[in-house]
């Protein structure tokens, strides 16, 4: 399938792991002073990371959170317990470093971006900030497709520039965060699409809706897959349909990030539903994410099983921004080191289990 020409070189370029690195990465696993297997998703984690990053001994040379903030015209069903103010206010928030991703991400040692792909309002330009509006708002999806073919190809283009920006400066895990009120929305109709999964077992109250909020969220998402009619097997027509522009965005990130043999550390909800188009348009893609951690949101699990991802923490958070994958990112970047720097049982003398 054609996208555009910087979206098929892309994914022409995401292919399978680097198999001598991953065997080189398992073979020292073996020898290190530790029983076998006793770093559990450590050694397992540190093995991926070789067969991404291409090197027997990965090291992580720099972490990047790109954060992508867009409007969501179904936010006017009411189906956030906030209102649409807040992502425009949150944009500021995460220039101004007060935000929870903020604070995690320099804990992490992680460079944060933030782009504007489409909040509703204009938005003061400001060192920071990367004003790269697809439009004031996606559509309404409960009443029909949420942007246009070229929007979401525009979304696509946006994510993988950044992310190859941030691999130029240095970064070789990368993660997106979202900001965008009325997100989990699409997010639960992109979910639903592309694992076929019920819309009430993908559903959840995102910023806290109350039961009846729940269940108006749950009709609202029923309506925007039948008046769209998404096919789940094709990303373009899922993000097109039902998606957002911030996660289009995302989608991109993932796919330039991958493309650059760089790690995908998948954030919560909305990151996992990019991952999901993501994974569509490219299915060589699930080998280099790594899911940092399960969502309280539960359409999260659903989508990371059928991409055949497990995640590292089960921290009970649900708020995106790349919170997750910050969180992670220090325990992606611990397994890599356990494999360089650790003692093999002949250097440090140790006896091994066959003496
Ligand atoms: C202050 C605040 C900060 C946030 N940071 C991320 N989200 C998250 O919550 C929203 C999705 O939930 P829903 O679909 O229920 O609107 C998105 O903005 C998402 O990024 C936030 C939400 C709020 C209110
Ligand atoms: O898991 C997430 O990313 C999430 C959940 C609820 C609200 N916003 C984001």
């Amino acid at each position: 399938m054609t996208i555009s020409p910087l979206v098929d070189q892309t994914i022409a370029a995401i292919g399978p792991l680097d198999a001598a690195a991953v065997a080189a990465a398992e073979a020292r696993q073996g020898v290190l002073t530790k029983p076998p297997g006793s770093l559990g998703r450590l050694e397992s984690l540190s093995i991926q990371l070789a067969g991404i990053l291409g090197q027997p001994i990965p090291q992580i040379t720099g972490k990047a959170v790109i954060v992508v903030a867009g409007d969501h015209g179904v936010a006017a069903e009411g189906v956030s317990a906030f209102p649409a103010e807040v992502t425009p206010q949150m944009v500021f928030n995460f220039v101004a470093g007060g935000a929870a991703i903020n604070a995690l991400a320099r804990h992490a040692g992680a460079n944060i971006t933030v782009i504007d792909a489409g909040v509703a309002v204009d938005l003061d330009p400001q060192p920071g900030l990367t004003i790269a509006k697809v439009g004031y708002g996606a559509a309404n999806i409960a009443r029909g497709p949420a942007m246009s073919r070229e929007d979401a190809v525009r979304c696509l283009e946006i994510g993988i520039n950044a992310a190859n920006e941030q691999a130029d400066a240095g970064a070789n895990l990368i993660a997106g965060g979202d900001m965008g009120i009325g997100n989990t929305t699409p997010s639960a109709a992109i979910t639903a699409a592309v694992t076929g999964a019920d819309v009430a077992s993908v559903t959840g109250r995102g910023t806290g809706v109350d039961d009846a909020g729940l269940e108006a969220k749950i009709a609202t998402i029923r309506r925007a897959l039948e008046v769209n009619q998404p096919d789940g097997s094709d990303g373009m027509d899922v993000l097109t349909k039902v998606g957002g522009f911030e996660i289009g965005v995302l989608a991109g990130v993932m796919l330039g990030a991958a493309a650059r043999n760089c790690a995908v550390v998948v954030d919560g909800f909305i990151s996992g539903a990019a991952a999901l188009i993501a994974w569509r348009l490219c299915p060589d893609i699930a080998q280099r994410y790594i899911a940092a951690h399960r969502s309280v949101e539960p359409g999260h699990n659903v989508g990371l099983q059928a991409m055949g991802l497990s995640p590292l923490l089960d921290m009970e958070m649900r708020l995106g921004e790349g919170t997750g994958a910050a969180l992670a990112m220090p325990i992606v970047e611990a397994a890599a080191k356990c494999l360089a720097e650790m003692a093999t049982f002949t250097e440090a003398g140790v006896s091994d289990g066959d003496d």
